[in-house]
């Protein structure tokens, strides 16, 4: 298995770089390459004269949105529906970031199905106080809820675990990670370089509660069947690397928990459907109703400059201009990025155990090392080694010759992307390299604050210290951000500022 990968967020994961509300006067716009476009503000009065200027003519706005990702869309929404001019500058060419509703690429001869996977979030974590919920609700959605018993199996390499101890080991993994450290964390107040595998994996730990359930004859089998039970304990609580992106020794303790996040039980949109929120979104930016809201496609922002009233201002060669104060660069390099990734295959029929025969394609999830192996290898033989696990641990009878070979299959390249680098935020229990402290969401809070007089704000997942790495964390920095800039702007045209 490949080494993990460690990657810290760089300004290109950066949801959201909204421009708008410097109040400087004498200022020259700057001029140079589109990624110098923004920052630029003119003296005249709003209302005759651009805010901003690019140095290309057809960049002109009160507010610039870097990247077209939920948060993004979510600020730009909130921003024209308040009567501002927003252009959305995304550098793929297609709009969602982290939310990917892919269709399945065709197996070699085989016909283009049209079905599509979701390839990065599908989840919606959490029913109430959240608003990615209540979108799903409105545009008709489906959301799948599964119940607590029947349709969550546990198999091994000899096949499917008798049910009683897979709910056992099932109960075991899911109080220990969503309760039992959380509340150890609070209680306990661990060092911040303590990692959650500490807790998680401790001899005592909840993981390994009741599991010794049969009572085997003499000591040594019982000693036997005590370990392999620990072993699947923990082969299934390192499952828990996709859920963090990161493995459990890298991810600190001490925060585990600390946010308040949605209530109520983890959906899955069917159907390869999430793009259908964005979609929304995207047209509430530029529908007929908001005619001052514009998405472009395939515009990277290399460089963001900003000249100020205050004098001369160094120049630097990274990608802000000036550089990001030092916590906002330290927050960049020091707060944690996991990895998930996926793979889809589809099939012409549904062979597999238990299968409703209407879904025809089985997607696999890989945390942190295993997802990084994954996304390293040959496409083929991916798709070859996916198909063999599922014929060993879903057939019916793996011995069948009778099991079709994919016709579609798709994998995600989220490490490599280059408008992602990996997939979510953590908190990891590694101090920074630079500074040698801990970090903590204070770094995330970091984060979220506007640099450059308010001229410069950040949303984006990693921006939101309750709800990062996830969904509805993203849309709620772009509505904070959103809402903050339009303040300013009608503050600056009321004179207020
Ligand atoms: C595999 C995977 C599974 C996930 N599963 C879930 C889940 O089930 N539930 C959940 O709630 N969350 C999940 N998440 C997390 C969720 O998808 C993200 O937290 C959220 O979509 C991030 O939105 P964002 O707007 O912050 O960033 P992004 O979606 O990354 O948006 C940033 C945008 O900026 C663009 N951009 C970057 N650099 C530039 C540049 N230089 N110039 C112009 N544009 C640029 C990017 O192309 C992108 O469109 C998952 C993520 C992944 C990868």
């Amino acid at each position: 298995m490949a080494e993990p990968v460690k990657k810290t967020l760089t300004s290109a994961q950066t949801g959201l770089l909204s421009v708008g509300t410097a109040a400087h006067t004498n200022v020259k716009p700057a001029v140079s390459t589109i990624a110098d476009a923004v920052g630029s503000t003119s003296s005249q009065p709003l209302s005759t004269s651009p805010h901003l200027r690019a140095n290309r003519p057809d960049i002109d706005a009160d507010v610039i949105v870097i990247g077209a990702g939920i948060s993004g869309l979510a600020a730009a929404k909130e921003l024209v529906q308040k009567g501002n001019k927003v252009i959305v500058l995304e550098a793929r060419d297609r709009i969602g970031g982290r939310i990917d509703s892919r269709a399945i690429s065709p197996q070699h001869g085989h016909e283009e199905s049209g079905v599509r996977i979701d390839m990065g979030a599908s989840f919606i974590h959490g029913k109430y106080d959240n608003p990615i919920y209540d979108l799903a609700q409105d545009l008709g959605i489906s959301v799948h809820y599964s119940s607590p018993e029947g349709e969550i199996r546990i198999l091994d390499a000899d096949g499917q675990i008798e049910k009683d101890i897979a709910n056992r080991l099932g109960f075991n993994v899911s109080h220990t990670f969503f309760d039992a450290s959380r509340s150890y964390a609070q209680n306990n107040d661990p060092s911040p370089s303590d990692s959650l595998a500490s807790y998680v994996f401790a001899d005592d730990s909840p993981l390994f509660d009741g599991l010794d359930q049969h009572e085997p004859a003499d000591a040594t089998t019982r000693e036997q069947e005590s370990a392999n039970m620990r072993w699947k304990a923990k082969t299934l609580g390192r499952s828990f690397s996709g859920w963090t992106g990161a493995d459990l020794e890298d991810v600190a303790l001490k925060w585990w928990g600390f946010e308040r996040d949605t209530m109520g039980p983890d959906g899955m949109v069917t159907g390869g459907s999430y793009y259908k929120v964005v979609d929304h979104l995207a047209k509430l930016v530029t529908g007929p109703a908001t005619p001052k809201g514009e998405i472009r496609l395939g515009e990277k922002v290399d460089k963001i400059r900003w000249d100020s009233d205050r004098g001369v201002l160094q120049r630097r060669p990274p990608a802000f201009e000036p550089a990001l104060p030092p916590r906002k660069q330290r927050a960049i390099r020091a707060l944690g990025y996991g990895l998930l990734s996926k793979i889809a295959l589809r099939y012409d029929k549904a062979w597999w155990k238990d299968s409703d025969k209407a879904t025809r394609q089985l997607v696999m999830f890989l945390g942190a090392d295993y997802g990084q192996a994954m996304e390293q290898a040959d496409h083929d033989e991916c798709v070859q080694w996916a198909h063999t696990l599922f014929k060993r641990y879903l057939s019916p009878d793996p011995s069948s010759t009778d099991i079709p070979t994919p016709i579609g299959a798709i994998a995600s390249s989220w490490s490599t992307d280059p408008y992602s680098f990996n997939s979510y935020t953590y908190i990891p229990s590694k101090a920074d390299n630079s500074d040698g402290l801990p970090v903590t969401p204070l770094d995330i809070a970091e984060f979220a604050v506007p640099v450059w007089d308010g001229a410069l704000g950040f949303a984006g997942e990693h921006t939101h210290s309750d709800r990062y790495a996830s969904v509805h964390g993203a849309y709620e920095s772009g509505i904070r951000e959103g809402k903050r800039v339009a303040i300013a702007l009608d503050m600056k045209k009321r004179g207020e500022e």
